[in-house]
């Protein structure tokens, strides 16, 4: 059959509210996101086996996207469906994939790696998965409270198996963190086996209808078979296979990180067209006292809120498909055996989920505060989008780990560098920083991102030295890193903003060539606002590191203001290109036809408050009040 996807899933009249999620309560929030999750789900296989087929050209990632505006929350099914098959796709041997991988599997899972007491250092997690030879079968067990599986979505009343990562002992060796495949609930009565103890962890920030959940395992068994056995086994008579590498088992992670930087673009492009889209219908104060009052985003000081979410939502757009093409190459590359760059893309995946999620957060933040009181409602969606971003900061590698894990990559080079060791042509620009050989500053976008790797190269020496220094001082290495780690981190994030600032930059540069002269021209215009606007916020690094001078700060920031103006006429076409739909958007203040104040005095109608003219509660306690002062 074929179908316009789009239009198929806004047909389905079950999967849009009519009372909104934020009037449920927290059961029939989550009953309301499972019932249309099954129906995603139900279009999502039947895509997957070709029973129905796509004929819009942006489609599949549309069929994902909509979700937001069916699920405005999170659909429960999100870690089943990009985590679980994800990961038995990548570390699951051909015969399991052929076993697990069905379209019409009777699996519905989740991904089982945090516990109460680790979620960052995955080392210290205490969940054990123990061979017995005798039955062919591992043991799963949750020594004590703090080894309670805790936080994985979907887990608390939807999934009925899960990817639990593990310590795995063999004959009393412990051979650290493995990824197995455990049933926890019936198939047919959804009631936990025997040995499990599951359920929901209640309320939070944001993420309220993802069910995530905790778990505990007392002696669960399940069949050797069941250790994902792509890189790495376990042989019937307990002989123990190592991985080519032993953080493969860490390749989840690793994907979600690329993931995550495209996600974050498009939750930026949301907030930057409700933000953008509301600023050209409010109008509050004349510039001039003899005119009218003026479009809010006429202000300058409301164009620098809002040019840099959308200028970052391309960044991370552009940088997100990057990491995505690198990702496939060094997977394709760890295939045939060759491990080399798996260094490289973990230390760049972990400090660019960092920021970008550090960023967008930050940046939907600004876009609510940019609609006043107005963006403080629920209904303007940004609540929730903050919410949903702001996790990411925690998620997937706490910001301050992943920083920490760059720093380890960033110190290894500059050691290279100080030893005057051969360095890669990416560090090059650490061996010209120790020899001084410093660039002339230039106020231009290459200038910039020089600047920027004289910064990385700065702060690396920085936290090098210091860690030294501690050395010297009698530390041991890891007390001497936690003492440098403030620097460490800062050198991450530099390092972070450098890749942004020059990959953007080149492909902006890259695409210019292929599209109209004035498509190039607006294109242009964003990436080096995006430049100038990380210069300006970074000039005192770049007075310590570079060779910049007040007079070039002086330059960049009228620079800058330039291209605010130059941006103006274009702001409500570009965040209108990002084509994102009033059901996606689920936003009072950002819909296409900029009817604000009707659909505001419209969702207020829907309140439950609104339904008595006098609430009941009036007779209970206000009454007795007013009635004994009558005047
Ligand atoms: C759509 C979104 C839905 C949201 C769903 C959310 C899901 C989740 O949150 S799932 C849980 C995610 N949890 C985490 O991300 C935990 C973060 N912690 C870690 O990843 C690790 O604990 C660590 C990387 C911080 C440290 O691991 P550890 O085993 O302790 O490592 P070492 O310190 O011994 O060695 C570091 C060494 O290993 C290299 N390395 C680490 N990770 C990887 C990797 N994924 N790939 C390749 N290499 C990796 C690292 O580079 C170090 O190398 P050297 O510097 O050469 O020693
Ligand atoms: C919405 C949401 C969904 C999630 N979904 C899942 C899921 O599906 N599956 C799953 O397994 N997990 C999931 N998690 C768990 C998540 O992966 C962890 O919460 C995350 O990895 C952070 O770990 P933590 O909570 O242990 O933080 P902690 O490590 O306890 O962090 C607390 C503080 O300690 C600091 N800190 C910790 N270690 C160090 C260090 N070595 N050096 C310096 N500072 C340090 C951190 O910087 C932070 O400031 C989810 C979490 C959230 C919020």
């Amino acid at each position: 059959m074929m179908i316009h996807t789009n239009n198929y899933i806004l047909n389905i009249k079950e999967l849009w509210d009519d009372v909104p999620e934020e009037y449920l309560s927290h059961k029939e929030r989550y009953e309301n996101a499972i019932k249309k999750a099954f129906i995603v789900l139900k279009v999502l296989r039947q895509l997957h086996t070709g029973n129905i087929q796509i004929t819009d050209h942006r489609t599949p990632t549309n069929v994902y996207s909509i979700q937001d505006g069916i699920f405005r929350n999170v659909n429960p099914l999100l870690i089943h469906i990009g985590l679980f098959w994800s990961t038995i796709a990548a570390q699951a041997s051909t015969e399991q994939q052929a076993e697990w991988l069905q379209p019409d599997s009777s699996m519905i899972g989740t991904y089982v790696q945090t516990e109460l007491g680790h979620g960052s250092f995955i080392r210290g997690i205490e969940t054990t998965a123990t061979y017995d030879s005798t039955t062919d079968e591992f043991i799963l067990h949750t020594p004590r409270l703090s080894a309670y599986k805790w936080w994985p979505g979907g887990l608390g009343n939807t999934a009925n198996a899960c990817l639990v990562m593990a310590q795995l002992y063999i004959n009393g060796t412990c051979h650290g963190l493995h990824i197995f495949l455990a049933q926890i609930r019936d198939f047919d009565t959804h009631k936990p086996l025997p040995g499990i103890k599951v359920g929901e962890i209640g309320p939070k920030m944001g993420f309220n209808t993802a069910d995530n959940g905790f778990l505990g395992f007392d002696n669960h068994r399940i069949p050797r078979t069941n250790m994902l056995m792509k890189n790495v086994q376990v042989l019937r008579d307990g002989t123990y296979v190592k991985p080519k590498h032993d953080k493969l088992t860490y390749g989840s992670m690793l994907l979600t990180r690329v993931t995550l930087i495209s996600d974050l673009a498009y939750q930026l492009s949301k907030a930057a067209t409700i933000a953008v889209r509301y600023s050209a219908v409010r109008r509050q104060s004349p510039i001039k006292s003899n005119e009218p009052e003026r479009q809010i985003l006429d202000f300058v000081s409301q164009q620098h809120k809002l040019f840099i979410t959308i200028a970052s939502s391309h960044v991370y757009r552009v940088v997100g498909l990057w990491m995505w093409n690198s990702h496939k190459r060094v997977t394709a590359d760890i295939h045939e055996g060759n491990m080399g760059q798996l260094p490289e893309l973990h230390a760049l995946a972990c400090c660019l989920k960092a920021i970008s999620s550090r960023d967008a957060s930050a940046l939907v933040e600004q876009c609510r505060l940019a609609c006043g009181g107005h963006g403080y409602m629920m209904a303007s969606n940004l609540p929730q989008i903050y919410a949903y971003t702001t996790a990411a900061v925690t998620y997937e590698g706490e910001y301050t780990v992943l920083l920490l894990q760059t720093a380890r990559y960033l110190v290894k080079f500059w050691r290279l560098a100080a030893e005057h060791k051969p360095l890669p042509q990416n560090f090059a620009y650490f061996e010209d920083y120790i020899k001084k050989n410093f660039e002339q500053w230039r106020n231009s976008p290459e200038g910039i991102i020089e600047g920027f790797k004289a910064i990385v190269a700065g702060k690396t020496k920085a936290a090098y030295d210091t860690l030294q220094c501690n050395l010297r001082n009698g530390r041991e290495f890891e007390e001497a890193w936690n003492m440098a780690s403030v620097q460490l981190t800062n050198a991450s994030e530099a390092y972070a903003r450098s890749l942004l600032c020059e990959v953007f930059w080149k492909e902006t540069v890259q695409l210019s060539t292929k599209v109209s002269k004035s498509l190039a021209i607006v294109l242009e215009q964003l990436a080096e606002l995006y430049l100038m606007y990380w210069a300006l916020e970074k000039h005192g690094d770049l007075l310590l590191y570079s060779t910049i001078s007040r007079n070039d700060i002086e330059a960049l920031q009228s620079r800058y203001e330039e291209l605010l103006a130059l941006i103006r006429p274009n702001a409500v076409g570009l965040v209108d290109a990002f084509d994102i739909r009033d059901e996606v958007l689920c936003s009072t203040l950002g819909a296409y036809d900029g009817r604000v104040y009707e659909r505001m005095m419209e969702e207020a109608s829907k309140s439950p408050l609104n339904e008595d003219v006098v609430n009941e509660s009036f007779h209970k306690y206000i009454r007795p009040v007013t009635m004994k002062n009558k005047l």
